[in-house]
This record gives structure tokens, sequence and C-alpha cells, in this order.
């Protein structure tokens, strides 16, 4: 059976209409939430901590900025979007001792409620909404007229209302605009890491990386090689995202879709496979959600270790050389 999608027609801001909606962060997805929902026409204050550097962008936004504490007493639904790893610690000391009953805890990903991290006391209702992009998209498809699909899941449900709330918040901030799934914490967070690691992020750079470092060890041009394993990727994914695989191969050459049936199955292979179903059996377990703990509690050694490994690849810098040269595109990111 066909999934139930929601979109406008389905979903009332009603639930949501009157409440206060507290907005904790300020960051890739809180800005684009806390700007999304207000231009909805709901209420929205923005939680930060002290001297927080994000404070003037929201206030620039016409945003009201105030303490997380204060934000978290006064709202009737508490979104959590600062970063994952920080979460457990700003929740227990600036969020739990003021979220009284009736309020709603929401999140824009499962992994802290999923792996237990956080625990919210049982007379609070508990939610998330999860947009299917990054928060800078969310910003810029809203304002386009357009949005971006979501998930959302309900997790505790104390008012009897947390799923029309959930579905509410998910009109305000544009997802129903696309088409909006019911989902579980559990299938929330572990989908969305595999996706992040395997497909989106790590399964894309990684191989846009291979072929670029391929093209440039054989000695051909680096910004051939950009426009060629980067640059066009977006173009082609463009296509893929409008049309399909189908709808993709039919604007490229014979000999393009013919080398890609030939040449795909040996770079994507049954190994790369059994190794997606590794990773996920890592998500599953929480073994991947203890290495990025335990490398958040270190500093992240390992993480910066991969930053400043890659800001001096050649990939990079032949890259912003490139984009700068395209102000229609470097004029969009600093919109970003
Ligand atoms: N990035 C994305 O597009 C997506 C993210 N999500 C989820 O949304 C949530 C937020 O992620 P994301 O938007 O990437 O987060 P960001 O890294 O962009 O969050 C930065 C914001 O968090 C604040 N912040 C950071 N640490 C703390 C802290 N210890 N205490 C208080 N405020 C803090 C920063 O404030 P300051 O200026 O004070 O440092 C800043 O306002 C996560 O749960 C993530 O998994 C879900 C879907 C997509
Ligand atoms: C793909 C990465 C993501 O899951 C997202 C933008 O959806 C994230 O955690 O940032
Ligand atoms: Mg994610
Ligand atoms: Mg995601």
């Amino acid at each position: 059976m066909a999934a139930t999608m929601f979109y406008d027609r389905d979903v009332s801001l009603d639930s949501i209409q009157d409440k206060l909606i507290a907005i904790i962060g300020y960051g890739s997805q809180a800005h684009a939430h806390a700007q999304n929902l207000r231009d909805s026409g709901l209420n929205v204050v923005v939680g930060l901590r002290e001297g927080s550097s994000s404070k003037a962008k929201a206030e620039q936004a016409g945003l009201k900025v105030v303490s997380i504490e204060e934000a978290t007493k006064t709202a009737d639904v508490v979104m959590l979007l600062i970063p994952d790893e920080n979460q457990p610690k700003t929740y227990a000391e600036s969020i739990e001792p003021h979220l009284t009953a009736g309020k709603a805890l929401a999140f824009g990903h499962g992994f802290n409620v999923h792996f237990g991290r956080i625990k919210p006391p049982a007379d609070v209702d508990v939610y998330l909404v999860a947009p299917k992009g990054p928060g800078h998209m969310l910003r810029r498809v809203y304002a386009d007229g357009a949005g971006m699909p979501g998930i959302f899941a309900v997790q505790q449900d104390a008012s009897g209302k947390a799923r029309e709330i959930a579905l509410a918040y998910a009109r305000g901030i544009g997802c129903t605009r696309a088409g909006v799934l019911e989902t579980t914490f559990k299938e929330e967070t572990e989908t969305d890491l595999f996706g992040e690691q395997s497909v989106l992020c790590g399964g894309v750079t990684h191989l846009i990386q291979a072929g670029f470092e391929t093209l440039v060890e054989a000695g051909y041009q680096p910004e051939i090689a950009y426009f060629e394993t980067l640059h066009e990727v977006k173009l082609i994914v463009d296509l893929i995202y409008e049309k399909g695989f189908e709808g993709m191969r039919h604007s490229i050459s014979n000999t393009a879709e013919f080398g890609d049936y030939v040449t795909g199955p040996r770079i994507i292979t049954d190994e790369t496979k059994a190794t997606m179903k590794e990773v996920l059996t890592d998500i599953q377990t929480g073994k991947f959600a203890e290495r990025f703990i335990a490398d958040a509690e270190g500093g992240f050694p390992y993480m910066n270790e991969q930053r400043s490994k890659m800001r001096d690849h050649k990939l990079e810098t032949v890259g912003k050389e490139l984009r700068d040269m395209m102000p229609f595109i470097s004029k969009k990111a600093l919109e970003v």
C-alpha cells in the first residue's frame, strides 16, 4: 500500500496558530524554521545561549531573541535545533528545568531521543519534523514559493494533539507544499544517518574526489577534471531530480548512456552494496553514534583532521577559483 502523503490541503495551522514557538539555535535548520514559520503567520521566538554569535543574524531577520531558558519558559512548542552532539547538555541545563506539563518538545532529527541521550518527561508532547534537505535550501525553496519534502513522527502524545501540532509545524516550515510522510524516531534516525553517510554526503563526495584524482593523476588539467567530475554533477542530478533516471538518460548521449550501464556496476559493485549493509548495521546497533559522540567529546580530533586535509586538496582550491569566475554561482552562495 502506498504511504499517506500530507499536503497543504490536508493540514491546518490552527493547532499552533495562537501558540508561541521557540526555535533553539539559529544555524542551518533553525534560521530556516524560524523565518519560514514567521512568514507562515506564526509566533516565533529564537532562543540562544549567552554571547551567541548567531544573535545579530536572527535580529537582522526581524526575529525576537531571548535566552534558551526564557524561550522555553514562555513558549508552547520548543524546537531544539542545535548540533546533535551539544543537545543533551543544553537540554539538561537550560530546557528541562522549564519544560512544564503541556508543552511540546520538538526535534529536526531523532538522534538524541532514539539513542536515549535525551529523555523528556512524560507530560510533554515529543515529536520530530525532519525536512529532507539542508536548512539553507529549506529557506531558499520556501522564499521561492516552493517547498521541501519532510517527515514527521510522534514519540509522546501527552496532549492528545501532538500529531496535529507536528503536522501544522511541518506546514509552517513549508514541507506540506512538497509532501510530508509519517515515520517513527527510529526510522527517521536510521534512514537519515544511512542516506547522508552512504549516498548524499559520504557517497557523493568520495565518488567525486576519486574521479577528480584519477583524472589529475593521469595528467589531465585539474580545471577540466573539476568541471567533469564536480560541476557537471549538479546538472546531471538536476535532471534526475526533475525527471528520474530515464529523463536524465534521455538528455545524455547514447555513448554516455551505454557507458553508464557498462561502467556503473564496475564502480558501485556488489561489494559496495555489502559495505552499505554493514554501514546500516553500525547505525542500527548504535556503533556509529558511539564513535561520533566519542570524537565530539574529545573535541573532534578525527573530524578536524579530515577537514584540514580536504581544505588544501586541489579539488577545493581549483574549485574555489573556478566558482569565483562564475558570479551566478558565487552570488547565490553568498545569500546562503
Ligand atoms: N543541517 C541540516 O540541514 C539538517 C539538520 N538537521 C538536524 O537539525 C539539528 C540542527 O542541526 P544544524 O542546523 O546543522 O545545526 P548548526 O550546526 O547549524 O547549529 C548552529 C546553531 O546552534 C547553536 N549552538 C551550537 N552549539 C550550541 C550549544 N552548545 N548551546 C547552544 N547553542 C548552540 C549555534 O549558536 P552559536 O552562534 O551560539 O554558536 C548556532 O545558532 C540537528 O538535530 C540536525 O541533525 C536535520 C535535517 C537537516
Ligand atoms: C544530508 C545531510 C542531512 O541529513 C540533511 C541536510 O538532510 C544533515 O544531517 O545535515
Ligand atoms: Mg542528517
Ligand atoms: Mg537529512
